[in-house]
């Protein structure tokens, strides 16, 4: 089939079957089936203690116990540590961002490891992140929650990773930052990044995202298109309890 022709679902990045994980005693995640077309950017909704953010961390290989597929191009990558599954490309920007509160954004925009070349320079992350620039040498403690979700977005763009994990981008930010993270996610989608984003605000998962995969109690109990959501917002909304 023609290169054009083909539907991009058909060219998973990332696929996920199957997928169980633990915390010790405790079964979180109960069979998740998911497939991240390369270059899209797709969502994972659900309510708190769903398992969304068990199964980015779990894609990162930091869940220690987990059984099923999960597949980076052909790799699979279940039973790999961390430190041999970013090399895969991937790289994931937690919850609470990570940053060191005593490094400036300079050091810890340099902490991680490149994975490869194709890695972004400091400056080309400064570039996308021009607010980041003039906050160069101030320490990680004095940043905005936006400022901070930037620096942890910029972090992993210059390791070299070209699959994104994000866990809730917008969480407690105003409305203006919230706006200016979906420009960086539509962006980084034109730069042929691909993005799992997790999110609990549908309007922004909405206004990003090419796939929705809503999840509760550790499954994934509805999946949609950038169409199909739409007819059924209400529906999300309430699973989502807001
Ligand atoms: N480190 C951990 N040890 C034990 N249980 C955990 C741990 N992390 C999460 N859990 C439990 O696993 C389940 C799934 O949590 P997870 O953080 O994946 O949910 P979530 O959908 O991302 O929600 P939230 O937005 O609240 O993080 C919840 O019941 C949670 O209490």
């Amino acid at each position: 089939m023609p290169e054009a022709a083909r539907d991009p679902i058909d060219e998973p990045l990332l696929a996920i079957q199957d997928l169980h994980a633990w915390y010790g005693e405790s079964h979180v995640l109960h069979g998740i089936d998911i497939t991240v077309p390369r270059g899209s950017v797709v969502t994972l909704l659900g309510r708190n203690g769903a398992g969304k953010s068990t199964t980015l961390k779990s894609i990162m290989g930091m869940v220690p116990q987990r059984r099923g597929s999960i597949r980076i191009q052909d790799t699979e990558i279940i039973d790999l540590p961390p430190y041999e599954i970013a090399p895969q490309g991937v790289a994931f920007c937690p919850e609470d961002r990570g940053i060191y509160a005593t490094l400036d954004v300079k050091e810890n925009l340099e902490l991680p490891p490149r994975i490869n070349r194709s890695g972004l320079s400091t400056d080309q992350v400064l570039d996308l992140f021009p607010n980041l620039r003039e906050r160069l040498h101030s320490p990680g403690s004095k940043l905005s929650g936006g400022e901070q979700q930037m620096l942890a977005i910029g972090r992993i763009l210059r390791t070299g990773a070209n699959l994104l994990l994000l866990d809730e981008p917008t969480e407690g930010l105003a409305p203006s930052i919230v706006e200016q993270i979906g420009s960086t996610i539509a962006r980084l989608k034109q730069q042929g990044y691909t993005i799992l984003l997790v999110e609990q605000n549908l309007k922004f998962a909405m206004s990003v995202a090419d796939y929705h995969y809503l999840i509760d109690h550790g499954r994934v109990v509805a999946s949609y298109d950038r169409r199909t959501i739409q007819h059924h917002a209400n529906d999300v909304l309430e699973r989502l309890g807001v």
